[in-house]
């Protein structure tokens, strides 16, 4: 399906993708390009990548596909670094955890090239980062968001969501602002919350006594607390809007608790308690969503 693919960012979601697209024989090479030498070097010798680009720009020189996976605050400089051998005929995505950010920087650096560019973000992931982690399984079966700009090509837009899907993926389509606002619920405030909860027990005198006595449901509660620090800060702060409108949520949501407890009010509590059971023990990741009609 594709000839070369221009990797920019060697780490686990670009490793992934390259892992992924080998092995089911999508592409012919892969050239990789990662802002530390070493990191390049060491997915060459992984052999996720076939050839080290010295430069961004080199690793997009023959290629028909790219992807950008690199932290989001680095999106406008990587893909100015690579406009001028941006091709009306190339297809570049990002894999960007956030996307008017990502959408606003595309069109700053790319301009009249923005044809090319199909914003995209993988519901996959994972807490430890690098391409030593990389994992050619890392997409399948999972949600892919397409977010394109008002500019993007539609025989691009239509090639992408073949490529997603061809790795076993279901894609669907948002505008970049209802996706920031829905992944600001459902995946950044988790990200904050696992933080706040590791902290706020960390900064206690007995943190250790009682970290040493935590079991399997502070382990998966906590888990994606363990996740790269410079990542989180970007997508935090370029989505930082809809953030903080989710945390108040979640204040108003803990406040209500709190006041039962506090009120000993067992029925008010129970309720809290069975709404959220309820939900939580009825929701399937990446079910679809029942439509009106279906009700
Ligand atoms: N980790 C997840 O769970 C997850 C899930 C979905 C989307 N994402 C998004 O994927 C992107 C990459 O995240 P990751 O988890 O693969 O991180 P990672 O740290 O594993 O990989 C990022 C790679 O980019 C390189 N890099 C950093 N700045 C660069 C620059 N300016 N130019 C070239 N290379 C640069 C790093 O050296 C590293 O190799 C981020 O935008 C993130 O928001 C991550
Ligand atoms: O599984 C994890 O560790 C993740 O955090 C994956 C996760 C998520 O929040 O669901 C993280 C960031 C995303 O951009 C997409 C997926």
């Amino acid at each position: 399906m594709f000839e070369q693919l221009g990797l920019i960012g060697c780490g686990l979601m670009g490793g992934s993708f390259a892992r992924a697209l080998k092995r089911a024989g999508l592409v012919n090479r892969v050239v990789g390009y990662s802002k530390s030498p070493s990191t390049t070097e060491r997915a060459r010798q992984l052999g996720v990548i076939d050839v080290e680009a010295p430069s961004a720009l080199l690793a997009v020189a023959g290629a028909d596909i790219v992807l950008v996976a690199v932290p989001v605050a680095a999106t406008e400089a990587t893909l100015k670094a690579i406009k001028h051998l941006v091709t009306p005929q190339m297809l570049i995505m990002d894999v960007g955890s956030t996307k008017a950010d990502v959408v606003q920087a595309a069109r700053t650096a790319l301009r009249d090239q923005i044809g090319s560019f199909v914003p995209a973000h993988p519901i996959a992931g994972r807490e430890v980062s690098g391409v030593e982690h990389s994992d050619p399984d890392l997409y399948t079966g999972k949600q892919v968001i397409l977010t394109p700009t008002e500019r993007t090509l539609t025989a691009h837009l239509d090639r992408a969501e073949e490529l997603w899907t061809a790795l076993g993926c279901r894609v669907s389509r948002m505008s970049p602002e209802a996706h920031d606002a829905a992944f600001a619920a459902v995946s950044h405030l988790p990200h904050m919350l696992a933080f706040a909860m590791m902290n706020g027990l960390t900064q206690q005198e007995r943190a250790d006594e009682l970290l040493s006595l935590a079991g399997p449901g502070f382990r998966d509660f906590t888990r994606i607390a363990a996740s790269d620090p410079k990542m989180w800060r970007d997508v935090l702060l370029a989505n930082r809007d809809e953030v903080l409108a989710q945390s108040r949520h979640f204040q108003a949501a803990l406040h209500q608790l709190e006041h039962a407890i506090q009120g000993n009010d067992d029925q008010a509590l129970e309720d809290l308690i069975t709404l959220a059971s309820h939900t939580r023990a009825n929701w399937r990741m990446g079910a679809q969503r029942k439509r009106k009609d279906d009700l």
